[in-house]
């Protein structure tokens, strides 16, 4: 039974007025009323965060890991009910919602395992060299520490992995972080489920009670005043770009700038080479139509951009693809502003002077339909016109066809910043390949060889980010055991004798981590 409040460091609480979330597959509004969140619950919610952040961020690597499995397995034990609630206010299959969750309670056991390994710490250690010329040298010791309370923004497309208890709120508890999480509008109810099984893991560990809180919005108050608040000391964001840039503009426009790292939009260019399209188009066309098309095509990393000599080939391609896309149903998209912001940009493309349509439908006229859409156009029209380089959020792509192979290099080097960039290609297309690495490099985040960019796998050598305006931070990602290092800063300890120095740096190395001690990797015994 959904209570529809926020869960602000221990209580459940209300707001002063109510918002119900739409059911997308009906576009009727679902029947509980949820609290709107305010600037006074933000500043509770981070007061308590504050408050504990000491305690947590100094606990050792163990207790957290414990918190992060106990959440996993609090999640898992509410795995129909969050199917149930998932599936109503998302319209996403009961598999879909499932997998998710997996790869959901998957990240939580991940972090736990990497914290306790103990090399994201970075110990560093150089011992003192009293007798050196001209000048002694003093112990210096470095390791990285939690930042303080991190605000997390849920993502409307994955409202278990990329929301609540998601990547951002799993890297940053991990870190020693304190988490103030604002809900999705899209889906609360998931949300307040996913947060019972987080308080349930915070009262089974006896972590302190403002480790996490989750407030709904309902209005844009709660987000800007969750960035601007003086003691949030980061910002994780999985969103869009307008949205993220609004964002991204009050966090470092604060009289303390803090860092926010906004994962927004991205056209996932795909490569198709010129040999790899004579030996297989009708393979590589079924591969991207099934890319394509996942979650109704509301993936981050959703090919909506492919790169093709003109021929046969490419007709074939397009032939093959119209035809298993017209197998693909119209399906209801995530929110009425997702939807008509699809919408919105395929009229657009439709309409547009330069480009040719070789599919597109709409399959209902239910207020949250999506169905696929196809564009072509030339690299020379694509190039003079930026518009058509406007991200698709849904299942839709645009085909732009190179004269040459020349004209596909110097394209690949006019992309802006990218989530991730595919080459499709033989043995033959080797040649042509190494030329486009360089320009692919500079974009993305991510490059693929003969795969789909969408479902991305978390692991250690992820990186799920890229130049703007694919992230906020080119240096980051948001998925993987590297997205911790977002929510940590160095500190190096001068002098310091060997009682007061943290456990991760004392000479017994206690805590049994890998550490660079005088320029020597020593491995955990
Ligand atoms: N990069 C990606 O992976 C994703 C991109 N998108 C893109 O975003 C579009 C809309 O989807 P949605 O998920 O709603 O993404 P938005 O960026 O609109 O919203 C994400 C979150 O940020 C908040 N927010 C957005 N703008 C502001 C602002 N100016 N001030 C304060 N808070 C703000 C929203 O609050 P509120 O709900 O109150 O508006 C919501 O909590 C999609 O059509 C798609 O283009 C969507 C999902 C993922
Ligand atoms: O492709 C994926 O698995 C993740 C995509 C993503 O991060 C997003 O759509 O927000």
């Amino acid at each position: 039974m959904l209570n529809g409040q926020h869960y602000i460091a221990g209580e459940w609480l209300n707001g002063p007025d109510v918002f119900q979330a739409d059911n997308p597959s009906t576009g009727e509004k679902l029947p509980t009323k949820f609290q709107h969140g305010t600037e006074e619950l933000v500043d509770q919610a981070v007061q308590a965060a504050n408050a504990c952040a000491e305690e947590f961020a100094a606990m050792l690597p163990a207790k957290r890991a414990a918190f992060l499995r106990a959440i996993a397995d609090e999640i898992d034990a509410r795995g129909d009910e969050i199917t149930e609630i998932g599936n109503l206010e998302s319209a996403l299959p009961a598999a879909r919602l499932t997998g998710e969750r997996g790869r959901t309670v998957g990240q939580l056991r991940f972090f736990a395992d990497w914290i306790e390994e103990g090399s994201w710490f970075e110990a560093r250690i150089e011992t003192a060299q009293p007798d050196r010329q001209p000048l002694p040298k003093p112990d210096i010791r470095v390791m990285h520490k939690a930042l303080g309370p991190v605000g997390v923004f849920g993502a409307s497309n994955f409202p278990l992995a990329f929301s609540t208890a998601g990547g951002d709120t799993a890297s940053a508890l991990a870190a020693g972080c304190p988490v103030v999480f604002k809900g999705h509008a899209a889906h609360p109810g998931t949300s307040e489920v996913v947060a019972k099984a987080i308080e349930a893991a915070i009262k089974k560990n006896g972590m302190p009670k403002g480790v996490f809180s989750l407030i709904h919005g309902g209005t844009r108050k709660v987000g800007q005043a969750l960035v601007a608040h003086p003691l949030i000391k980061a910002v994780g964001f999985t969103g869009s770009t307008g949205g993220g840039r609004a964002l991204f503009d009050i966090a470092v426009s604060r009289p303390e700038p803090i860092p926010f790292y906004g994962e927004l939009g991205s056209n996932n260019p795909v490569f198709l080479m010129p040999k790899a399209m004579g030996a297989k188009a009708v393979e590589i066309a079924k591969g991207w139509v099934g890319s394509l098309t996942m979650g109704v095509g509301q993936f981050c990393t959703n090919p909506g951009l492919l790169i093709a000599l003109k021929g046969a080939d490419l007709d074939a391609f397009v032939e093959t693809a119209a035809a298993e896309l017209g197998q693909v149903g119209g399906a209801a998209m995530l929110t009425d502003r997702v939807s008509s912001a699809y919408h919105h940009v395929t009229d657009a493309m439709a309409g547009h002077a330069k480009v040719t349509c070789a599919l597109k439908r709409r399959d209902s006229d239910g207020p949250f339909e999506g169905s696929p859409a196809i564009f072509r156009t030339t690299a020379a029209d694509w190039q003079a016109n930026p518009e058509l380089a406007e991200e698709m959020f849904g299942p839709a792509g645009i085909i732009v066809e190179c004269d040459t192979p020349e004209e596909m290099v110097a394209l690949s080097a006019t992309l802006i910043g990218q989530l991730t960039a595919t080459v499709h290609m033989v043995d033959a297309d080797a040649e042509l390949a190494g030329k486009l690495r360089p320009a692919l490099e500079k974009c993305a985040g991510r490059i693929l060889i003969n795969g789909w960019p969408t479902g991305v796998e978390v692991c250690h050598s992820m990186v799920h980010g890229g130049p703007y305006p694919a992230s906020t931070d080119s240096r980051a990602t948001s998925v993987g055991s590297l997205a911790i290092k977002r929510f940590i800063r160095p500190v190096s300890y001068q002098a310091f004798p060997d009682a007061l120095l943290p456990e991760a740096l004392k000479d017994a190395n206690p805590l049994n981590i890998p550490r660079l001690v005088n320029g020597k990797w020593q491995m955990p015994k």
